[in-house]
């Protein structure tokens, strides 16, 4: 038996449930065949696969190392742990949950401080002042350097945070944070507010490839299946399908409608009988109904589509780009 393509894929937290449904929206049953408590798992339509469950900043190192071929985890935990994170790694596809942002916060009652250029004057008259530089808690302080070297903002120093980041200010032990925040909620509740440009990174959980995993012939397959599958339900969820028959549908009108509502035809145009199927996203779907009724259409049935699968794989297409380069 070949060696299995390594899935790693959070084992808790909010990225679990999500990871979970996202695999089985395209088709893809996560199962842990030795009870819950198991880490390993498998996937129930594909041979081969193994399902690793660790932590989301373990899936991180763990792709860095090319431990596992995949894994799903936050493109925060990817940029802050993995330096060069684009050589070691390959984005394949945000997945449309986990979204937070990492952030730089200060205290509220810092008025005149609105953005970094006024963190930069801040920072350089508190160190004049205080004979000290000012203190940052965080826990992506990779993302913290570059980010704030990227401003010229140099007059401050990393307090290495490992949670309740939002409260260093308060009980002294820092000036200010940078974290991750999805409400905002809990940055309020510790009266911190965002700098205007102070948004590092805009994160959500991603689809990544290692590098330096063991690419064999057999793993690449399992993943192009895996990928055409994902792509086959991403591609479907953009659209609609709408079908109707009418005479007076010809090309003119079928450019009209692709202009106008950005409908796509993947079967090509209208049959002689004017028979027509077409794939429209779903907030242009009334207005594509009147439009086709208006030029004729006795009745517009409209369905959702669980797959389309197209014989291009735009993202295997990018692991495979990845790989070579
Ligand atoms: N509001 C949020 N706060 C923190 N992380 C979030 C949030 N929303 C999405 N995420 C994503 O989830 C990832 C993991 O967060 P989660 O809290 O589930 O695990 P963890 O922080 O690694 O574990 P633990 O909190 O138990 O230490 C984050 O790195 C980020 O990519
Ligand atoms: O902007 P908000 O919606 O308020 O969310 C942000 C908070 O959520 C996360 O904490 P988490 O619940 O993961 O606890 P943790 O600190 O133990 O990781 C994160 O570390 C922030 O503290
Ligand atoms: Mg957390």
């Amino acid at each position: 038996m070949t060696t299995p393509l390594v899935l790693a894929v959070p084992s808790k937290g909010r990225l679990q449930e999500n990871a979970e449904a996202f695999f089985a929206r395209a088709g893809l049953t996560l199962s842990k065949p030795r009870g819950v408590r198991d880490y390993r798992g498998t996937i129930a339509e594909l041979d081969n696969v193994e399902i690793a469950y660790l932590s989301a900043s373990e899936i991180a190192s763990q792709l860095a190392r090319g431990l596992v071929h995949l894994g799903v985890t936050g493109e925060d935990l990817i940029r802050e742990s993995i330096v060069d994170a684009d050589k070691r790694v390959a984005l394949i596809n945000g997945l449309g949950f986990g979204s937070a942002n990492v952030v730089v916060a200060v205290p509220q009652s810092w008025i005149d401080v609105r953005t970094m250029a006024d963190l930069d004057d801040v920072t350089t008259g508190f160190r004049a002042q205080h004979n000290r530089r000012m203190r940052i808690a965080t826990k992506y302080i990779n993302l913290t350097r570059a980010f704030f070297a990227s401003h010229g903002v140099v007059d401050y120093r990393i307090v290495e945070s490992a949670g309740a980041t939002e409260g260093a200010p308060a009980v002294g032990t820092a000036e200010m944070i940078v974290d991750i925040t999805t409400t905002g909620a809990t940055l309020t509740a510790n009266g911190l507010r965002v700098l205007d440009d102070g948004v590092i990174l805009r994160s959500q959980a991603n689809l990544v490839a290692s590098r330096d995993a063991d690419w064999s012939s057999g793993a690449r397959e399992t993943t192009r299946i895996i990928l055409d599958h994902i792509a086959a339900r991403a591609r479907a969820s953009q659209y609609r399908e709408v079908r109707t028959r009418f005479t007076g549908c010809d090309t003119a009108l079928f450019t009209e409608a692709h202009d106008r509502f950005g409908v796509v035809s993947p079967f090509g145009g209208p049959t002689s009988s004017g028979m027509v199927t077409l794939h429209c996203p779903p907030d242009r779907l009334y207005a594509l109904a009147g439009f086709l009724r208006q030029h004729g259409a006795e009745t517009v049935s409209i369905a959702s589509l669980d797959y389309v699968f197209d014989r291009e794989n735009p993202l295997f297409a990018k692991l495979e780009a990845f790989l070579r380069t």
